[in-house]
This record gives C-alpha cells, sequence and structure tokens, in this order.
C-alpha cells in the first residue's frame, strides 16, 4: 500500500473502530490500482458530518451540505464523505439534495467511471462491484450503468471523460461515447470554472492528441466557450501536433497566436481565468512576438528563467520546425547581461537628474527601455558613466 494511504490510515480505522465502515475511494484508488503516483486521498464512510465532526479534533466542514467534511491529521486534509447517492443536480453545479445509503456498493452505483468506482478497506481489500479493475486492465472509460443517467446526473463528466483519455491513453467505450450525442448540449449549463479545470488537465495529459481529436470529432466542443463561436480557430488545431502543456496560460496563449482576433482578454473573460493567467499568456504572447521578430534577446529577457520552459512548450506545439534543444534558450538567457530592471546601474531617478530642466514625464520610461533593450543587445555597457554618455545625447522630446 503507498506510504499516502498508510499515513491517512489512523483516520480510516478510528472510524472503522467506532463502528463505521470506511473505505478508500476515488482517483487515489484507481491511481494505485494504475501504478500511478497518488495525490489526493478521499475518504467515505458509513459516519454521517456530525458523527465525523465528533470524533476528530480538527475538522473543517466544507461540503457538510453533501456529505463531506475535511479531516486534519498528520499535517494533511483528507475529503471525508459519507457514503451517498445524489438528487436531482437543478443547477448542474451540486446535487439539489443528497441522499445518505448504508453500504459502500450503492456509493460507488452513484461514481462516473467504472474505475473511479472500486474502494479500498483497511486491509488493502478491494471492493469492485462494476468492474472497475477489469476495465483498467482492459484501458476501457466506461461509465457506472447507464451511461445517460450519469451524464444527466453530472454533464461535467463528459469532459472528464476526455481529460481521463487524455491522462491515461484509455478508450472510451462504444456506450459511454455514443451517449454523448444526447447529452453534450447540457454542458453549456455548467460552470466554466469546473470545465476549465478539467480542460486545464486535458492539456497536461500525455495522450493529448488523442484526446482532441475526441473533442473535436465528438463536437463537445461547441458547446464551450469562445471554441463554440470559431469553427476556423477549430480547423486550424487539427494540423497542430499538441505537446503536453501545463497550464490554461500556455493553452489560451497558443489560441491566441492562432487566431489573433480573438484576445486573451475574451479568453480570460469568457473562461473565468484569473489574473495570473492573464498575465502569464500576456507575457508568453508578447515573447512570441518578440521571437518572430528575431529579437531572441530580449525575448529571453522579458521571460526570465520562470517562463522559458513555458514559452518553450508555446514555440514546440505552434512551430513543428522548431528544434532548439530548451537548454540552449536557458543558456542563452543566463549568458544576457542583465536579467531584471534591478541589475541595472541606473534608475529613473538617476535619468532625470541627468536633465533637471524637463518635467517628469513618459520619457523617463521610454528612456529606461530604450537603455534595456541596447545592453541586452549588447550595445552598450551596464556601467553608470557610459549609460549616462549615451541618455544625455538624447532628447526628451523626440521619439526616439
Ligand atoms: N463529476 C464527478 C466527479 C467525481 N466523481 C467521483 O468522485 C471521485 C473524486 O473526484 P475528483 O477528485 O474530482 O477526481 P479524481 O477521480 O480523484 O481524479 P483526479 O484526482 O485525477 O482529479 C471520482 O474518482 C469519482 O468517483 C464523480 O463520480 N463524478
Amino acid at each position: 500500500m503507498d506510504k499516502k494511504f498508510l499515513d491517512a490510515m489512523p483516520v480510516v480505522l478510528h472510524l472503522q473502530s467506532s463502528g463505521y465502515d470506511t473505505y478508500f475511494v476515488g482517483g487515489a484508488v484507481r491511481d494505485q490500482l494504475l501504478g500511478k503516483e497518488i495525490w489526493d486521498i478521499d475518504i467515505a464512510t458509513a459516519a454521517k458530518p456530525d458523527e465525523v465532526t465528533e470524533l476528530f479534533d480538527k475538522v473543517i466542514p466544507v461540503g457538510i451540505d453533501h456529505g463531506t467534511v475535511l479531516v486534519r491529521y498528520g499535517g494533511e486534509s483528507y475529503e471525508v464523505t459519507t457514503f451517498r447517492i445524489d438528487g436531482e443536480y437543478n443547477d448542474f453545479r451540486h446535487p439539489e439534495e443528497v441522499e445518505y445509503v448504508s453500504s459502500i456498493e450503492e456509493d460507488l452505483s452513484r461514481r462516473d467511471f467504472t474505475m473511479n468506482a472500486i474502494a479500498m478497506g483497511k486491509d488493502g481489500q478491494i471492493i469492485d462491484p462494476y468492474g472497475g479493475q477489469e476495465d483498467i486492465r482492459a484501458q476501457k472509460i466506461k461509465t457506472v450503468g447507464s451511461p445517460d443517467e450519469r451524464f444527466q446526473e453530472d454533464p461535467l463528466r463528459m469532459m472528464r471523460a476526455i481529460r481521463f483519455v487524455s491522462q491515461h491513453g484509455f478508450e472510451l467505450t462504444d456506450g459511454t461515447y455514443s451517449a454523448f450525442d444526447q447529452w453534450k448540449h447540457l454542458l453549456s449549463h455548467i460552470a466554466i470554472e469546473r470545465i476549465a479545470v478539467e480542460f486545464e488537465k486535458l492539456f497536461n495529459g500525455h495522450e493529448l492528441n488523442k484526446a482532441w481529436t475526441l473533442l473535436v470529432d465528438s463536437n463537445l466542443y461547441a458547446h464551450l466557450p469562445i471554441l463554440n463561436e470559431s469553427p476556423q480557430l477549430m480547423n486550424s488545431t487539427k494540423t497542430i501536433k499538441w505537446i503536453p502543456l501545463n497550464d490554461l496560460a500556455e493553452v489560451i496563449t497558443v489560441f491566441h497566436i492562432l487566431k489573433p482576433e480573438i484576445s486573451i482578454d475574451m479568453w480570460v473573460k469568457h473562461w473565468k481565468l484569473s489574473n495570473r493567467i492573464k498575465r502569464k499568456s500576456l507575457t508568453l504572447v508578447n515573447a512570441w512576438d518578440l521571437w518572430q521578430n528575431s529579437k531572441e534577446k530580449q525575448c529571453l529577457y522579458l521571460l526570465g528563467e520562470d517562463h522559458i520552459a513555458a514559452f518553450y512548450r508555446v514555440l514546440s506545439t505552434l512551430n513543428t520546425h522548431f528544434d532548439q534543444d530548451i537548454k540552449e534558450l536557458f543558456k542563452a538567457h543566463h549568458s544576457l547581461p542583465i536579467h531584471s530592471r534591478k541589475d541595472l546601474k541606473v534608475d529613473g531617478n538617476d535619468i532625470k537628474g541627468w536633465f533637471p530642466n524637463e518635467k517628469p514625464g513618459p520619457w523617463i520610461k521610454r528612456f529606461m527601455e530604450s537603455v534595456e533593450e541596447l545592453i541586452i543587445n549588447g550595445e552598450l555597457v551596464n556601467d553608470s558613466l557610459e549609460i549616462k554618455e549615451r541618455v544625455t545625447s538624447w532628447n526628451p522630446h523626440e521619439l526616439n
């Protein structure tokens, strides 16, 4: 048993010895069977949320209405969810009500795919009433029971199916795939934040090309913001040989470069993305412009060490003929004379002081940028006297 399970074991044992049947469930059990790294541990129990709360010192009621509490133990957090089946999902976000059930088998029956509907007990015993292990061996993604019911309950599961294809390279069973047709329109009711999480994971997967083809062929994309209105963009993605991208900043950068009419702001707005994603993407887009104009050094300077790998992924995705080694980019960045404005031997105040009769204004920023550019390109030495000599030959009233 993986160490992560052993770390969480005292939580399971405490619930179990208090008289409540308790199991590990979900992605962790699946990933252990797949021999993959385990991330979050989820626990399912017969104890009701108030009973779980009674049993542990530190409990956070994260989703108490839906039967979930977070138990803090040994510096980790574990989602502990009461055995349940979901009621109607009227708002496609949370079920209107949850119904607690008494057995793990019933709980597993409301889960999305057979490979995610396997439980593991304290002794490592596996509860697998829906043939999840067999489907994992056959590399199949299959809904638990009726795909129509599972997708109606939560249409996001169609996106999850495709991201699992990307992560594991498995095939969807015919029944699971063909049910998309009837329910894919429901995706437009799903909160975009939830879709974005799956979309990002889809782009991280090593079988991204297979998953992307599926997203296109199934027409699922026609129910996703922006992609639904841009057949031309979708068309241009067909020839792309995707390489896994780390986050949605990299994804929307590629889309924006493929179709510049759709701005980064539009992507951020329609997909409700964070400011961090927006800032990173704008940096990547600006770097791309510099790169296209053969301003390699300025491009690397702008990116900084943190974004070079991201830019490399964007570049490799968009330009199949790009075969430079990433190490070369890091080396070229390393040998730049400066790496940030902080490294400059002068600052805006110095420049202002060299022109005592000029009012402060945008010219100072312009001069700073010119100094930076000259130094990056090796046309000026980063030395305050040399910089002063050059800058004082410029005219603040002239656009240089
Ligand atoms: N729409 C959903 C979301 C989740 N689940 C169930 O809840 C478990 C946990 O969900 P989540 O943590 O979102 O995903 P994982 O399957 O754990 O996958 P990963 O850890 O790779 O994100 C899933 O395994 C599945 O059994 C479900 O049935 N339907």
